[in-house]
């Protein structure tokens, strides 16, 4: 419980720069309005979309208030604040997220492009399923980019996983083959893979996937599967704009996003969720192994709208 309390209060810090983006900006219409009028509207249309809710999500959480405001005949500007929590929370919601590869022998395709944090995220993920005892294995299937592969024995090494690499340059889909194999004859719980992330030719990215989930289909059936997709929340936009182009060439099952510590851009995570319907199953607060966090849209929408202040004890 204290724990929980403690996690609550690192959100809420962690969301600052977030919640100065959209809930102040927010809360000032809702004081500066003496009615709701189209004026209204649009200004808060403006706060949503500036805090990086995307255009599809930030319709959706206005109309669902307009109609409110109407049916409960709502005519204070402050009165509208709640509805519009829950309104973010309802177009969030994606159903119960789940973490089964956590607790089944799995193998995890990470993919992202450079630079977005995965490498860091992957070790991460490493530490946190070695300090549920579990055996993990990494796979430096992205052999595109040197120094990934180092980058990742690093990482590896910081978990006590084992990494299984390959040459530079050489193919991914032989990297995952060996360290299935690895994975069987080691009696490992998670294989994780790093895998490219290059969206300029999509046409290659997607066989190269396919190629890969082949050969796990082929020679490890009874491995449950997850592909998660590592977003830069910095980016705002364009992580939903990779998200989307990931979608388009792999069953994806989650989102990762990094760097949310610090980054005035959080409102991304609205826009994943209701736009895309993918859970966000991690977040990234920060560079450090023990920096990577469940995600849950309740508890976000919860910690953005917080007054810092009455939180502390
Ligand atoms: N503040 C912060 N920094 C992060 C987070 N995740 C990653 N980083 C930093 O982002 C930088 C890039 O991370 P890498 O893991 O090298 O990302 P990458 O370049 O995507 O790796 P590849 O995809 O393998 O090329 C590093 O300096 C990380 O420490 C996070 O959640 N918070």
């Amino acid at each position: 419980m204290a724990e929980e309390k403690g996690f609550f209060k690192r959100l809420v810090s962690g969301l600052t720069k977030t919640r100065d983006n959209i809930v102040s900006g927010m809360d000032s219409i809702f004081h500066g309005f003496s009615h709701i009028d189209e004026d209204f509207y649009e200004e808060l249309e403006e706060v949503l979309i500036m805090g990086d809710l995307g255009v599809q999500a930030t319709e959706d959480i206005l109309d669902d208030l307009r109609e409110k405001v109407k049916e409960r005949h709502i005519k204070e500007p402050s009165d509208c604040r709640q509805i519009l929590i829950d309104s973010i929370k309802e177009q969030m919601d994606v159903g119960e997220t789940a973490y089964e590869f956590e607790g089944r022998t799995s193998v995890v395709m990470v993919v992202g492009v450079n630079g977005v944090g995965k490498t860091t995220t992957i070790g991460k993920l490493a530490g946190k399923l070695r300090a549920q005892n579990k055996k993990v294995i990494l796979a430096a299937a992205d052999t595109f980019r040197a120094a990934a592969g180092e980058q990742l024995k690093e990482w590896a090494n910081r978990a006590q996983a084992e990494l299984i690499g390959g040459q530079e340059g050489s193919d991914p889909a032989a990297v995952v083959y060996d360290a299935v194999q690895a994975a069987k004859a080691r009696h490992a719980d998670v294989l994780l893979c790093d895998t490219a992330g290059r969206l300029h030719n999509k046409k290659n990215l997607m066989e190269e996937l396919r190629k890969m989930n082949r050969i796990i289909d082929r020679e490890y059936p009874e491995a449950f599967r997850e592909t998660l997709v590592v977003l830069d929340a910095t980016t705002g936009q364009n992580a939903l704009q990779q998200a989307k182009d990931f979608k388009d060439v792999a069953d994806i099952t989650g989102i990762i996003l990094t760097k949310m510590d610090g980054t005035a851009k959080g409102g991304i995570a609205v826009a994943i969720q209701a736009e895309l319907g993918i859970p966000v199953k991690y977040i990234g607060v920060g560079e450090t192994i023990e920096d990577l966090q469940k995600f849950d849209a309740d508890t976000f929408v919860d910690a953005l709208f917080a007054v810092p202040e009455e939180k502390e004890e």
